[in-house]
């Protein structure tokens, strides 16, 4: 029997391919939405308040036949953290024939790179094919991330980065060499993609700012009583989800606005559900377990490859 592993942080960014796993994840939302027969077995997770602390911690199991892989992720985030990370996860990748504990994968890595690839998928089927302007709203790991997930599916001729904290905004856009806003309505004026991937609990982007046929990639919001789109805007779109039980329970944005959902993005990828991009698009993601369990299996597989006497 093979020796559990621990693949830490640092190993995690080395081992994952960013370009395959984008098709990884992409197969992975297709059959979660399959249902029973696309062999994902993954249930809306547990999240629970840590209220005395403001944070919240989720447990996340999930298998997917296809890939043989299951795992589970215990993933906390809290949003008042300074020096800590925001968001830390850890996945336990379990043997699917044995159901023993192969590796404890360090999440933190995992939870910003699938995340933003989720939101690449969504762009590359959702947005106008011929979008030129990109504007991301927030300036943490996950506004680094989509940056670099979107760049993977579109040419963009302009980037715009407003953030609440302006030096943030200023010092993420020196990095990706973006033009800095000071104003979200400035930054998403005109743009054909934009990302909200902030921690904010009340709307940040509102209807009347948006471009129609713009198509939006909404990734905060993970909490009932949160939103980071008006409701207008999210009621006067075209809305998909990464999963509809999930949304329902989980995010503000669908909750609170009582919008209609359209679409998982699972479904237009297997070409059960149309992808309207002329219209206005809101892809909705609160984070799947299945996209942390083929990140994990890819991982496990690149660190077995280099260490293959361990
Ligand atoms: N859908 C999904 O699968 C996932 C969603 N998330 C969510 O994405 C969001 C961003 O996460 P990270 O970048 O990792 O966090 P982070 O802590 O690295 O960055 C948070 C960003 O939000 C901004 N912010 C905080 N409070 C705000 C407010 N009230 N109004 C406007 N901006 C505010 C901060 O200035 C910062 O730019 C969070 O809501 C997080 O829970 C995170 C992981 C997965
Ligand atoms: O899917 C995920 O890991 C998370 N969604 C919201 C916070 C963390």
């Amino acid at each position: 029997m093979s020796s559990l592993k621990y693949i830490d942080s640092a190993e995690v960014e080395k081992l994952l391919d960013w370009r395959v796993l984008l098709e990884s994840i992409e197969k992975a939302l297709g059959h979660f939405s399959v249902g029973k027969d696309g062999g994902v077995v993954q249930p809306v997770r547990t999240v629970i308040p840590v209220d005395k602390h403001h944070g919240y911690m989720g447990v996340m199991p999930a298998y997917s036949s296809y890939d043989n892989a299951l795992a589970t992720k215990v993933v906390t985030f809290y949003p008042e953290n300074r020096d800590t990370p925001t968001h830390q996860a850890w996945i336990l990748l379990l043997d699917p024939p044995t159901g023993s504990l192969k590796a404890i994968v360090d999440g933190e890595a995992i939870t910003a790179i699938r995340t933003a690839l989720a939101s690449a998928v969504a762009t590359k089927h959702l947005s106008n094919p011929a979008s030129k302007i990109l504007a991301i709203l927030g300036s943490g790991i996950q506004a680094h991330s989509h940056y670099k997930a979107l760049s993977l599916v579109q040419n963009f001729d302009e980037v715009r980065v407003w953030s609440r904290t302006h030096a943030h905004a200023q010092k993420f856009a020196q990095e990706i060499h973006a033009k800095v806003c000071s104003t979200a309505e400035e930054a998403v004026k005109d743009a054909d993609v934009i990302c909200t991937v902030t921690f904010a609990t009340t709307p940040i982007l509102h209807a009347s700012w948006v471009k129609p046929g713009a198509h939006i990639n909404a990734i905060g919001a993970c909490v009932p009583e949160w939103q980071e789109l008006e409701s207008d805007l999210m009621r006067g779109s075209v809305v998909y989800c990464d999963s509809r039980d999930a949304c329902n329970k989980e995010s503000g944005d669908i909750i609170v606005s009582q919008c209609e959902i359209y679409a998982e993005l699972g479904e237009v990828i297997m070409g059960q559900k149309e992808a309207l991009w002329e219209r206005t698009t809101v892809f909705k993601s609160v984070g799947m377990a299945v996209e942390d369990v083929v990140s994990a299996k890819m991982v496990y597989n690149n660190y077995i490859k280099n260490h293959p006497d361990q």
